[in-house]
């Protein structure tokens, strides 16, 4: 099949003429550009779980729609029975992956619509969970944009940037998070030179990251995950920028597996760590990373997938944990839309999110 520029299409939409969520099907890309059209709640809820829709922002988003959808289906004439199937199908939603926190703060979000309007009609408030998933989905570019702005602020035209998994235009409603900065300077001429590591087991760095830079024609290299420290002693590499799927409030930071890794590298080579948060990505309630769920996904992604032959014997042990935690103190900087974050991470995440609360009375 041939490739398109994924740029040009949306990661997650809502498609209101059909009731349907509407998303590409990234467990096909880069060979085939399939678009998916969702009505049910198994079929959205499979398709987070299988990373069809995938990335924290994108997983949110699709979660918002994806219950609205559900809210629009549900036979009640009264609240308090809407309010159990609202409640009900919330949480099934809810158990499709447990790490990246977007999925709750969505959820939530939207639960919070069904609370604050009890004295509304069902019909009413379907109407305003309607549009507080189309807010949902259009803050997110706004944060993409504001994060890509605030990184920019640190990095000079021309450098050379390593990237793991995929934190891009795929992973949100546009733009990206890690790659908006990258997105951005490529609007702006600033010619980076982006590395992008493979990512194993499921390659959101070959799959997703390289097709989406290649697309938008930026100058990126793809290398294997056990190549990023020779890109890095070679002097290639001056600022790493990662995504992020949950961090806690002193800085710590759950993120595709392998990240942590390159954070002990870049750390050793003197080379800037920075990750680029959305405020819906940072969970205060969660005081370190040692209280982040880490999901753990199935071995055959290990032994089975990408080979035309089984690659590890049968009934081999596999341990596949599709995230690591980076420690707060191997991290430069956390990029917000609300700015940027330094250390002591606990004190400069409150701030944060003041400034938000700020940002939010003033609107
Ligand atoms: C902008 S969040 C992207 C974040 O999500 C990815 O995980 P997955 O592909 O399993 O959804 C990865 O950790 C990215 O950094």
């Amino acid at each position: 099949m041939e490739e398109k520029n994924i740029m040009t299409y949306e990661t997650v939409s809502l498609d209101d003429e059909n009731s349907q969520l509407v998303i590409i099907d990234q467990t096909r890309l880069p060979y085939e550009t399939k678009m998916l059209y969702l009505k049910t709640q198994k079929e959205i809820w499979t398709a987070i779980y299988l990373l069809q829709v995938r990335g924290a922002p994108a997983i949110g988003v699709a979660a918002a729609i994806g219950i609205y959808l559900a809210a629009k289906e549900i036979k009640a004439d009264n609240y308090d029975d809407f309010y159990k199937a609202f409640k009900e199908a919330k949480d099934y939603l809810a158990s499709a992956r447990p790490t990246a926190v977007n999925l709750f703060w969505a959820l939530d979000r939207m639960e919070k619509v069904v609370l604050d309007n009890a004295d509304k009609s069902v019909e009413e408030i379907v109407k305003l969970l309607h549009d507080e998933a189309v807010a949902i989905k259009e803050e997110d570019i706004w944060v993409c944009k504001s994060i890509g702005e605030y990184g920019l602020s640190l990095v000079e035209p021309g450098i050379g940037i390593l990237t793991h998994c995929n934190a891009g235009q795929l992973a949100t409603a546009k733009y990206g998070t890690a790659l908006a900065p990258i997105h951005l300077g490529q609007e702006r001429g600033y010619n980076f030179k982006v590395f992008a590591d493979e990512t194993r087991p499921l390659l959101q760095g070959a799959r997703l990251t390289a097709y989406e830079l290649h697309s938008a024609g930026v100058d990126v290299t793809l290398i294997c995950d056990n190549m990023a420290s020779i890109v890095m002693k070679n002097g290639w590499v001056q600022a790493v920028f990662v995504g992020c799927d949950r961090v806690a409030a002193n800085g710590d930071a759950a993120n595709k597996i392998g990240t942590s890794g390159v954070a002990i590298l870049a750390k050793h080579y003197g080379i800037p760590f920075y990750v680029c948060a959305p405020t819906s990505t940072i969970d205060m309630e969660c005081a370190t990373g040692d209280d982040i769920h880490i999901e753990q996904r199935p071995a055959e992604e290990v032994t089975e997938m990408w080979y035309k032959e089984r690659m590890a014997p049968k009934g081999v042990k596999v341990y596949n944990p599709a995230f690591d935690v980076t420690d707060h103190d191997l991290i430069t900087a956390i990029i917000t839309e609300y700015g940027i974050a330094k250390p002591p991470y606990s004190e400069s995440l409150k701030e944060i999110f003041a400034k938000k609360e700020a940002a939010k009375k003033n609107k």
